[in-house]
């Protein structure tokens, strides 16, 4: 008989993200009751191989065929020869890989059978966690804010803050740890703030055959094109109100706008974009936030760092300086959201994703021979 879930008391799940910047998929465990963060355990990561990084860039922005077939192949070889190493976890949760997101047309896209993996691993899966929330009308985008709030707690602040994820896509999540849940209102407000890392990645990659910018020293070597910046943000998406989300695509047309800007130049005013769509999205918070907590691979980033902190009104670091880890801090989202489906618990509401009600979407895969709730 595989292990069961108990119905309560905490439960060691690991969780898994492929992100937007197509590198590589990143898990990690953490000890939760779907509410609080009683611990966090070990983390591993798999970097997609080249080819492998191509044949997912491929089926970008695809929906079906034999592109998305073929990504989604390795998107579950990747997961299996990670997770197959993660002995400690009574239950994954599984975001699998963004192909398409266009939540009021076609829908929102994440590739990887979770009803293979727990066969094959022989373990509860949680996965598709965005599809109900945008068939409820919500984005299905961001997702890690309820962990955020319980983030918020684990630290014990005091007052309003902010996470700011800024991976290929960035995302922004307010939070007033003063609330009761995540989804008392108020608590929460949550959208994606802009393209973050995946416009420089591509430019160096077309330009250079670079993966990115690192240490942001190419950046470092130019000036931002500030008249190329204001009307990038003149695009209708930055005015409207939250909640709202991206495709990591909707803006590729930026690599157009600095086509005649050398390397260094260009390279320096997308990430002036990215600062700039953070600055213009901490607007529609309620109050300034009393601290910016950064995550993901752009706080490597100091020019884009040092970008941010000119264009904040409040003091802005990774969230190390908090003791958390903002390399893994979306897989251990994931795993925290998979205790969540697994318990019946809301994993959005209208103020992180637009969806008319605290939803919690997700589906539970069972692999044959477990009994679903102790
Ligand atoms: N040392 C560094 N210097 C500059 N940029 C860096 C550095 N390290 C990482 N990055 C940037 O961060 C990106 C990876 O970020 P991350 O792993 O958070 O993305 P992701 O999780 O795939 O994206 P998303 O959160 O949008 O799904 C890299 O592609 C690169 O652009
Ligand atoms: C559709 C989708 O996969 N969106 C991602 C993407 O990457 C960053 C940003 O855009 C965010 O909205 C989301 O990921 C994080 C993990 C989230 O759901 O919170």
């Amino acid at each position: 008989m595989s292990r069961a879930i108990a119905k309560t008391g905490p439960v060691t799940a690991v969780g898994t993200m492929s992100g937007t910047s197509l590198d590589g998929v990143d898990s990690a465990v953490l000890v939760t009751d779907g509410h609080r963060i009683e611990s966090f355990g070990p983390t591993s990561y798999r970097s997609y191989t080249d080819i492998e990084e191509r044949v997912l860039r491929r089926a970008l922005g695809k929906w079906s065929g034999t592109d998305v077939d073929a990504a989604t192949e390795v998107v579950e070889r990747a997961h299996l020869e990670l997770l197959g190493a993660v002995e400690a976890a009574d239950l994954i949760g599984f975001h699998g890989q963004t192909l398409a997101h266009a939540p009021r047309a076609q829908g929102t896209l994440q590739v990887g059978d979770g009803a293979r993996l727990a066969e094959v691993l022989n373990r509860p899966v949680v996965w598709d966690f965005r599809s109900t929330d945008v068939a409820l009308g919500g984005e299905g985008a961001p997702l890690a804010p309820f962990f955020h709030f319980a983030c918020a707690k684990h630290i014990g602040a005091d007052a309003p803050l902010a996470f700011l994820n800024l991976g290929g896509v960035g995302n922004l999540t307010y939070v007033d740890p003063r609330c009761g849940s995540p989804e008392t209102p108020g608590a929460l407000l949550a959208f994606d703030t802009g393209p973050a890392n995946a416009p420089v990645n591509d430019l160096l990659q077309a330009r250079r055959g670079l993966k990115y910018d690192k240490d942001g020293r190419i950046a470092a070597e130019g000036t931002g094109d500030q008249r190329v910046v204001e009307v990038f943000l003149a695009e209708p998406f930055f005015s409207r109100s939250p909640p709202k989300s991206l495709d990591r695509n909707d803006f590729a047309n930026v690599s157009q706008q600095v086509a005649d800007l050398s390397d260094a130049d260009a390279a320096a005013t997308l990430i002036a974009i990215c600062a700039a769509g953070v600055a213009e999205g901490m607007r529609h918070c309620p109050a300034p936030p009393s601290h910016v907590l950064v995550t993901g691979g752009g706080r490597h980033n100091p020019v884009l760092m040092r970008m941010l902190a000119d264009a904040l009104e409040c003091p802005i670091s990774p969230v190390e300086q908090v003791g958390l880890d903002g390399d893994m801090l979306e897989a251990q989202a994931f795993a925290y959201l998979a205790v969540r489906v697994a318990r019946g618990l809301p994993t959005s509401c209208p103020t992180t994703t637009g969806v008319s009600i605290a939803t919690g979407g997700g589906t539970v895969s069972w692999p044959a021979e477990t009994e679903a709730l102790a």
